[in-house]
């Protein structure tokens, strides 16, 4: 085991950011800490760093107790949201900054430093880019130059807080790819802190969901997307719909029909049922909930609808074109099956 994080506890004057966190990174590991703002995320990674101390808990690397180590001995590279490059500094000595600084002793050559950096620059696709400032660069430039900053030092652990957050939506969506061959590359265990889901569904190898200071679930996106274990993590990985019925036996009956339930907690009888937008089928003469078909958009090869109940309620659907689908414009009536439901305590 790389990391081990083991019942963190920390409290601002009495409000607890963080309550009782326990997890664990594998060597090479993509962790993300995912959470919706003021979760802990952010705490949580600068007790990791060394640049604030839990109240109670323990935190090792390797079999090292990251806690008896100041925030330098602990050997950490870290990007944040902010581009924290040195604006006085070319990119090949911002870099450079992590190994020149180094005592004398610990200081590789300068030919080793030089050969280090150029070995970055080419990783991070910047060959030619060694002698521009800062302010020469792209916001995601600067982000790549920040990430080399902080594998200069050969870090034993990566963290990285919300890095592409200040970046457009493309720009972020094509640096996600970027980082996770580099990390591919490179195999620095990895813990980065994101609040959008499909960033970290995305990249991580694994995802730790954190809401108010605690976890709620740890594990792989995709068991996390189809197995989530609280009502939260459903509502939290992505788009879901609500609709009220009686759980008996194992399926949900909504009057006059029946769905399979997912069960996660709860007990017979009245219950919330949610369900994913591609879990639905959608017709003109089957069963299901009435609806008025609000808008129709096109998904690549699905269909998208945005559907409203009697009372008002909206639902939205997501499947590929069909024959009673592919005809359906804005004010049609329809029926809405969701074809599997989950139920939590
Ligand atoms: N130095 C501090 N003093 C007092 N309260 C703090 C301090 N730092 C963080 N908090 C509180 O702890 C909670 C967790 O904050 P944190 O920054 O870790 O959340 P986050 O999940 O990173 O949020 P965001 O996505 O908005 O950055 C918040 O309620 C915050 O107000």
């Amino acid at each position: 085991m790389s990391l081990t994080v083991s019942n963190i506890t920390k409290t601002f004057t009495k409000f607890a950011a963080l309550s009782d966190v326990t997890f664990e990174a594998e060597p090479g590991e993509f962790l993300a800490l995912l959470g919706p703002s003021g979760s802990g995320k952010t705490t949580l990674l600068r007790l990791l760093a060394g640049l604030d101390v839990p109240d109670s808990g323990a935190i090792a690397f390797d079999g090292d107790n990251f806690l008896a180590l100041n925030a330098r001995d602990r050997r950490i590279g870290m990007v944040f949201q902010s581009y924290a490059l040195f604006r006085h500094m070319t990119v090949a000595e911002n870099i450079a900054f992590g190994l020149t600084v180094r005592p004398a002793k610990d200081r590789p050559s300068k030919a080793d430093i030089k050969a280090k950096v150029e070995s970055l620059l080419k990783l991070i696709q910047l060959e030619d880019y060694g002698k521009r400032f800062p302010a020469q660069l792209s916001g995601g430039q600067r982000q790549r130059v920040a990430l080399a900053r902080a594998l200069a030092i050969s870090p034993r652990i990566l963290l990285l807080d919300e890095p592409f957050g200040a970046l457009d939506a493309l720009v972020r969506k094509d640096l996600r790819r970027w980082l996770r061959r580099i990390h591919d590359e490179t195999g620095v265990t990895t813990v980065f802190v994101t609040h959008d889901q499909e960033e970290a569904l995305d990249l991580a190898d694994r995802v730790v969901v954190l809401k108010e200071g605690r976890i709620e679930q740890i594990g792989k996106p995709l068991e996390l997307y189809r197995d989530p274990a609280t009502a939260f993590v459903f509502e939290f990985l992505g788009a879901n719909n609500q609709a009220s019925g009686t759980l008996r036996g194992g399926s949900v009956d909504f009057g006059g029909f029946s769905v399979p339930a997912i069960v996660k907690g709860g007990s017979e009888g009245a219950v919330t049922a949610r369900f994913r937008p591609f879990d639905t089928q959608v017709s003109r003469s089957g069963p299901g909930f009435p609806v008025k078909v609000l808008s129709v958009l096109p998904a690549g090869a699905n269909l998208r609808l945005e559907l409203q109940g009697d009372g008002g309620e909206v639902y939205e659907t997501q499947h590929a074109h069909d024959a009673d689908t592919s005809e359906l414009k804005a004010g049609d009536t329809v029926n809405l099956l969701p074809t599997k439901v989950y139920v939590f305590a």
